[in-house]
């Protein structure tokens, strides 16, 4: 089998590219980046904490990290086949709930944090 290990720089630039493809062509990495800018927008408005920073940039990261690996899952099994698989369903739904899981604790703690700026806002 060819030796296909790039050197670091190399795939340094691979993984750019990867980003750069989530973002352009994925509907789903377009939309958590459109979010993602709203909650720093927001965060930088309320002027939040350090620690509420890190909490939210954290997780916007996690979320799209986790919603990049399930992309390339997708892809791979609709690589191997489109036809119904039992177990590609399985790899799928395991994969998407992985990222509903992220998400769900992305929203709560958003709420968390924002709700009461929001609310003193108003008051
Ligand atoms: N080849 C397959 N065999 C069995 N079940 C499949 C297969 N492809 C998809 N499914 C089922 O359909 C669901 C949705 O699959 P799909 O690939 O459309 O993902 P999606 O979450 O809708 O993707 P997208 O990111 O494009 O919105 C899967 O979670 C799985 O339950």
């Amino acid at each position: 089998m060819k030796n296909r290990k790039a050197p670091f720089l190399q795939s340094v630039m691979y993984a750019l590219a990867g980003i750069i493809t989530f973002f352009s062509k994925e509907r789903n990495g377009q939309i958590q980046l459109a979010v993602s800018v709203i909650a720093i927008v927001f965060a930088w408005i309320f002027s939040i904490t350090k620690t509420e920073w890190l909490i939210v940039l954290i997780l916007c990261a996690v979320v799209m990290a986790t919603e990049m690996l399930n992309t390339a899952i997708e892809k791979l099994c609709d690589r191997v086949t489109t036809d119904y698989d039992e177990i590609i369903k399985v790899v799928k739904d395991v994969s998407a709930g992985a990222v509903l899981l992220v998400s769900l604790l992305a929203v709560i703690t958003g709420l968390m944090i924002f709700v009461p700026y929001l609310i003193n806002c108003f008051q």
